[in-house]
């Protein structure tokens, strides 16, 4: 291998006869007048004299066949194998051209590729293009993760990518990329389960119900540590909730604003009025539907009722109370307290009240990852409230201990969400954006950090983007979220022109840690998202396992006359749990029949099913 063509301070073309290059590999120039420089190689090429197009349009240019025809390449009979290599660092002055160039040893580039040890890294993934190291590598980095390609689990090869997660004190943030399939969730997956094993406190929403560690990937068995114990996962209205009394007014404003659209003014006026400190869920709501009442029955309403004789003494101080609300507050217009009203009541709906977010603290206080579950909108007004509490918990601690003062410790903690649009839209108002934007700009010094994941970058709010210090870009084919991407990174243009061919689970890493980008392969995840089975296939399980149930049932039943049906129906129903009317159970006998499993026979009087050829007795 030895330098062609024209070379700059940052690039260079390399051309070989035998060895094809390999994206990404590190190679070494062995210029002693520089210090023998490396790189990394960004583009790759095989010309054939057989297939001769296109020489001129490409990385070379005639300079470069020019050199090669000079130091003996016959153009016209060999393979060439050319390469465009960046220098990873700008040299004094150009490369001289014919140096020759080599593979490294690990040792000549572990500086540039290890920032971490082993034990308190994140272990995510393979770098690819380091194979040619794998008999040099320090004996502590082999064997480190599994690699799964095409569907195979396979031994790591290279050099493992470990993520220096000590390193976010400076660099803080970490965000997610890639479009559907892209091996985006599987990389979170990864992340999760290091974050995990190294105990750092972490607070996950999952809208998709699919962060569970307990089931191991198959062929993972022997090496999968145990995750059951670290982690907790709770459902919003179930394990955990909001306590409605620890909120300040301003919090009840920013809740029911989370609960549907924005709010109007009119709407967080009414809050206003009638939250008092203290309330708890129940004395607010009641103050606020009995206004709701009384502006709808007004003042001459209720004086007619206190007409009634009929009424009791409980009736009557419930109306008098009612017109006190009237007197104080009728001056509210009736739409916005209705829309306060709505809103408090979808929110009760959701459970969001039953439960406070005590599990939620002692998860992080033991070090555990605590996912926490609900349906989307659910998740948006929790996640508002709870990062907002824990933020400051954690701040009040920080400060607190900066001072000099006594405060419950509170541990320092990440933040991990998918769907992140969602949470912090760009250019849209959106409840949890105010409080992730604080993190994005602020956490560092506390020691809270973001995981952000998204499919749509350009539709995530651009100051937390610009904060997200360590971007992993996977597999992306839209041409603005590309944009974006490569706006927000380092990314080059040949690395830009590769995003849309990536493969599911390979990724760019772009991280202000290392100064440049990296490309790697994310380990096989030890664990496997409960809905990885094949919806197609769980649809087939389940019908066969009613089909059984069914015919268990029916078997006790034989013969069928359909003259009595209507007992038989009554039994399938009850004993395998369905609501099928008379015409149902006709259908499902005729199929039963069709198939073989039931024989039907048709006399003058009434049809009748047995046991059929194919039925087991
Ligand atoms: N690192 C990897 N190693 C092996 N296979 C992977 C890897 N990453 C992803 N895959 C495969 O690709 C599939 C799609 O990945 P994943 O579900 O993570 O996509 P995604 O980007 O999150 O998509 P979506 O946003 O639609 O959920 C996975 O089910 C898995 O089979």
């Amino acid at each position: 291998m030895q330098v062609v063509g024209v070379t700059t301070q940052q690039e260079v073309y390399i051309a070989s006869r035998e060895r094809k290059f390999h994206i990404n590999e590190i190679l070494v120039i062995e210029d002693p007048a520089l210090d023998n420089p490396r790189g990394e190689v960004v583009e790759t090429l095989s010309y054939n004299r057989l297939i001769p197009m296109g020489l001129d349009k490409s990385l070379v240019d005639a300079q470069v066949i020019q050199t090669l025809e000079q130091i003996g390449y016959d153009i016209e009979s060999d393979e060439v194998n050319l390469a465009k290599l960046r220098l990873y660092e700008e040299a004094p002055h150009p490369v001289r051209t014919g140096c020759p160039v080599r593979l490294p040893s690990f040792h000549e580039v572990r500086h540039l590729l290890v920032k971490a040890s082993p034990d308190d890294g994140m272990m995510l993934g393979e770098i690819r293009g380091t194979e040619s190291m794998a008999n040099t590598i320090d004996e502590d980095l082999k064997d480190r993760v599994v690699i799964m390609e095409r569907g195979e689990l396979r031994p790591q090869r290279g050099v493992p990518f470990i993520f220096d997660i000590k390193s976010m004190q400076q660099y803080p943030h970490v965000g997610i990329f890639g479009g559907s399939g892209s091996g985006k969730s599987f990389g979170l997956r990864v992340m999760l389960e290091e974050l995990m094993q190294l105990h750092i406190p972490t607070l996950v929403f999952d809208p998709h119900f699919e962060m569970d560690f307990r089931e191991t990937a198959s062929g993972l068995e022997e090496r999968a540590p145990d995750f059951r114990d670290l982690f907790t996962s709770v459902q919003i209205g179930k394990e955990v909730g909001i306590s409605f009394s620890d909120l300040s007014t301003r919090d009840v404003v920013a809740l029911l604003g989370a609960a549907g659209g924005q709010l109007s003014e009119s709407m967080v006026n009414v809050i206003q009025m009638l939250h008092r400190r203290r309330d708890n869920f129940t004395s607010f709501s009641d103050r606020v539907s009995n206004l709701v009442q009384a502006l709808d029955e007004g003042k001459q309403g209720l004086e007619k009722q206190l007409k009634n004789p009929d009424l009791t003494p409980v009736d009557v101080q419930r109306i008098q109370d009612l017109k006190q609300l009237l007197q104080q507050y009728g001056s509210l217009p009736s739409s916005s307290v209705k829309g306060v009203h709505w809103r408090l009541q979808r929110l009760e709906k959701a459970g969001l009240f039953q439960q406070d977010i005590r599990a939620i603290e002692r998860g992080l206080e033991q070090g555990r990852l605590v996912v926490v579950q609900g349906s989307a909108w659910v998740l948006q007004v929790f996640a508002t409230y709870v990062i907002g509490t824990l933020y400051r918990k954690r701040r009040e601690y920080k400060d607190a201990q900066m001072n000099g003062e006594e405060e419950h410790y509170f541990p320092p903690f990440v933040v991990v969400t998918d769907e992140a649009h969602n949470f912090a839209p760009k250019a849209l108002e959106s409840p949890a954006k105010a409080i992730l934007k604080e993190i994005a700009q602020e956490g560092r010094k506390y020691g809270v950090f973001l995981f952000l994941a998204t499919q749509r970058p350009t539709l995530l709010d651009e100051t937390i983007t610009a904060q997200l210090n360590t971007k992993f870009v996977f597999r992306t084919v839209r041409a603005t979220d590309i944009a974006t991407l490569r706006e927000e990174t380092d990314l080059t243009a040949e690395e830009g022109k590769r995003l849309p061919y990536l493969r599911s689970g390979d990724t760019f890493v772009s991280s202000a840690a290392y100064g440049r980008t990296i490309f790697i392969r994310i380990r096989s995840a030890y664990t496997k998202s409960p809905h990885l089975t094949n919806p197609f296939d769980e649809l087939k399980r389940f019908s066969e396992q009613q089909d059984e149930k069914l015919l268990d049932t029916l078997l006790k039943t034989l013969p069928i006359f359909d003259t009595d049906l209507i007992q038989v129906l009554k039994q399938v129903n009850r004993e395998c749990g369905l609501g099928w009317d008379l015409n149902r159970l006709k259908e499902e006998l005729e199929r039963m029949a069709r198939s073989g499993k039931l024989t039907k026979h048709e006399t003058p009087f009434a049809v009748r099913y047995d046991r059929g050829k194919n039925m087991k007795v």
